[in-house]
């Protein structure tokens, strides 16, 4: 093993500090953090961060980028301490709230990386010049007696199911709580109601921050890490990153303050690496499951949150990377954060990382205490394991009501033994219910009325710090102008591969030179040319009505939960959101249309002028984007891909059936329908356009000055993405 002393490039600091680290190197045998707290620092329960110098000193491997049977070493010197870990065995990465750090130059290689690579500037022990991070609020979370309900409907009687029973906790600042309990438990609905995501009028129960309820302005203050990984796959890391640091850090930095901030967490998470990669998804191949994991979290640490929640973070990581995960929930817990989270089924190394521990069974709490203590109380009510365990596992088991390999608390033997079977199960032991219950007993006439009494010491802040946690209005991260023009780039950038994929562009010209071909140098000399070529403009009006709106309803439904989350957030207003979407799609819109009216004008020989060229494009501009109002408002209206495509099939269809070219003579009653039809608009303005000079009418259709068309054309265009402003307003209330 290499140890710091072997790298030249840490020689730089006191030879003391690295004997000190060398000999808790030596005592290191798991590979594991090591902090030797200096002065007072380490626990973090006062919350506020202090300035602090952060370097690392690093145990390089001769050759940068390291062997890979390599160990390295990493020391990390904070004031509150000398942080050491071997990464080539455990920690590859850690988090340190202690300041943020100068990132290290761009890493050029975009290579997908593994979890377990070291960062080329750790190795070589580049010195961090500091970073001063603001200070964070702490904050106190308690919650008492938290009970919900939902009321299911079924298809002969409605029943109402309890999904928490009454669950009582507290987390400090510095401290991790963990969430522990069966599937279906309801980790993730205490997660949500604790966190302030779910609100609905079963609810009941006491939720307090600093010993204030929860107000609009927390949510600067919450990170929240959802259980699904809810990233744009086209965009890098950086770029990631980089957005949510523009549009969720405060408006008094400036954008370079905000960037490098980003750099600092990429830096932090230890992503420099896959800084360049596509995040990725289902069918691009983008960064590993544990760096995905970690950009979810970067997005929410990158606020400095004074609390965190984290659904199942460990979830689809190999127990090495869960390690080093919940490692960094720890390090920021240690920064004076307040972290939560639920986990499913830790290993005992894991397990050993927690503060406290909230153990769940069917909505019933079953402990709530130190992580560390939990054995040692369920011993006390006579479960112990009667084969060596893994803690988590043994509290599974017994989540579940499973008592094999388990001893059966005497009361409940005593039960047994009257012999009544609906009791005991074939193996001899007590039924799964009977032991939820006697747990949910013994917890409630044990441990619950101590806690609570706990619960009612008020918070240790003076009431103007408490105070900080409500606020009259929230604040946004950027001005209206600013997010909108973030949103209208980052638009650009996560759709250019759609727009610009060959499938398309193939798609379009190919449909455009057989057009091409079957109209080759049509005449509308003679009354039969007239009405060929009218036939091609129809067609003109329907292909460029139809492919906008069929693209466009999938707009809002693809986007909700990237909106619904990055909204929970208050990263920014629905109107700048909706303005640059809406706008971000129009540049790249337009260019395919451009190039098939260049193939399809000069091979079907329509009027050869300039003016009606340009008229020709512009009208075509105009039916596009009328045509994606009404996709956008469909989709947005019903937010469902199945119903929203039904629908615009039979929309399209009507409109093109009404569109002037099939059916000349319309009954009176269903005649107003064409108006409707942007397809008839598109049809008489292009009629207008190419044969005004010729006749005052074509196929019983009147050739008129165009201004209707044009201003209903318009009037479709705003009124189709105001709908679909409003039905995005009503769902954001309903999330
Ligand atoms: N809105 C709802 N309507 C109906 N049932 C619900 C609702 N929300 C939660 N539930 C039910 O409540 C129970 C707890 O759900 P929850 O997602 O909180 O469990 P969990 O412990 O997080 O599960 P997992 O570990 O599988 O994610 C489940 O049985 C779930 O089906």
């Amino acid at each position: 093993m290499e140890n710091a002393n072997s790298s030249g490039l840490a020689r730089t600091k006191s030879e003391q500090l690295v004997e000190l680290v060398v000999s808790a190197l030596k005592s290191q045998s798991s590979g594991d953090s090591v902090g030797v707290a200096d002065g007072d620092g380490g626990g973090g329960g006062g919350g506020s961060l202090t300035r602090k110098s952060s370097w690392r000193v690093m145990g390089a491997s001769p050759s940068r980028g390291g062997g890979s049977g390599s160990r390295k070493t990493h020391i990390r010197k904070t004031s509150s301490g000398v942080a050491l870990s071997r990464a080539s065995s455990s920690m590859d990465f850690s988090f340190s709230f202690t300041g943020f750090t100068l990132p290290p130059d761009e890493v050029s290689d975009s290579r997908p990386f593994s979890d377990d690579d070291i960062p080329e500037d750790i190795e070589a022990g580049i010195h961090k010049p500091k970073f001063e991070a603001e200070p964070t609020l702490p904050i106190y979370l308690k919650f008492s007696d938290v009970a919900y309900k939902v009321v299911i409907k079924g298809m002969t009687k409605t029943e109402e199911k309890d999904i928490l029973k009454g669950i009582t906790g507290a987390v400090n600042p510095g401290e991790v709580l963990a969430l522990m309990g069966p599937s279906g438990s309801g980790k993730t609905s205490l997660l949500n109601l604790i966190g302030g995501r779910l609100s609905h009028p079963t609810i009941s129960g006491t939720i307090s921050y600093n010993d204030q309820p929860y107000s609009k302005c927390l949510k600067s203050r919450i990170g929240f890490v959802t259980q699904d990984d809810v990233l744009s796959p086209h965009l890098t890391v950086k770029e990631t990153l980089t957005y949510a640091a523009r549009l969720k850090l405060p408006k008094t930095l400036t954008r370079e303050q905000k960037e490098k901030r980003a750099l600092d967490v990429i830096y932090e998470l230890g992503l420099e690496r896959c800084q360049d990669t596509m995040i990725g998804g289902s069918f691009i191949r983008g960064v590993s499951g544990g760096e995905r994991k970690r950009v979810c979290v970067g997005n929410e640490i990158i606020i400095n949150p004074s609390l965190l929640f984290l659904d199942e973070p460990t979830s689809g990581l190999d127990s090495t990377t869960a390690l080093k995960m919940v490692q960094m929930l720890h390090d920021i817990a240690e920064a004076g954060k307040t972290v939560v989270t639920t986990i499913h089924q830790p290993s005992s190394r894991l397990f050993h990382k927690f503060d406290k521990l909230i153990l769940l069974g069917k909505g019933n709490l079953l402990y709530f205490g130190k992580a560390s203590e939990a054995m040692d109380y369920f011993q006390l009510i006579g479960c112990s394991p009667l084969i060596a365990m893994n803690p988590a596992e043994f509290l599974l088991d017994l989540a579940n009501g499973n008592l094999n390999d388990v001893s059966v608390p005497s009361e409940l033997e005593d039960k047994l033994l009257i012999g009544n079977a609906e009791i005991e199960t074939r193996n001899g032991k007590p039924s799964p219910a009977l032991v939820q219950e006697y747990l949910v007993e013994s917890y409630e006439t044990r441990v619950a009325e101590i806690e609570k009494k706990r619960l009612m010491v008020p918070t240790p802040l003076d009431e103007e710090t408490k105070a900080k946690v409500t606020c009259p209005k929230r604040e946004w991260g950027a001005s209206w102008c600013e997010q909108y023009s973030i949103l209208f780039w980052r638009g650009i950038k996560e759709r250019k591969h759609d727009y610009f994929s060959w499938l398309r562009i193939t798609q379009v010209l190919s449909t455009a030179v057989i057009l091409g071909l079957l109209w080759w140098q049509s005449h509308a000399n003679n009354i039969k040319g007239l009405q060929d070529q009218a036939g091609l403009l129809f067609f003109i009006a329907v292909f460029w009505g139809f492919f906008p709106v069929f693209t466009a309803i999938f707009t809002f439904p693809q986007e909700r939960a990237m909106l619904t989350k990055e909204r929970a957030t208050d990263m920014y207003r629905l109107s700048a959101y909706f303005v640059a979407r809406i706008t971000s799609d129009l540049p790249l819109d337009l260019v395919l249309p451009v190039l098939f009216l260049f193939v399809v004008y000069f091979m079907a020989g329509l009027r050869l002028s300039t003016g009606p060229f340009f008229l020709t494009i512009l009208t075509v501009f105009l039916c596009i984007v009328a045509a994606q109002g009404l996709g956008l408002a469909i989709g947005a209206t019903l937010m469902d891909l199945k119903r929203a495509t039904t629908l615009a099939s039979v929309t399209v269809m009507t409109f093109m059936l009404a569109g002037g070219f099939f059916v000349k003579r319309v009954p009176i009653f269903i005649s107003w329908i064409r108006y409707l039809s942007f397809n008839y608009h598109t049809y008489k303005l292009l009629l207008k356009v190419q044969y005004d000079h010729i006749t005052p009418s074509i196929n019983g259709i009147r050739i008129d000055s165009g201004l209707t068309e044009v201003l209903a054309l318009v009037a479709m265009v705003f009124g189709y993405r105001l709908l679909a402003y409003l039905s995005l307003r009503r769902m954001k209330l309903q999330a």
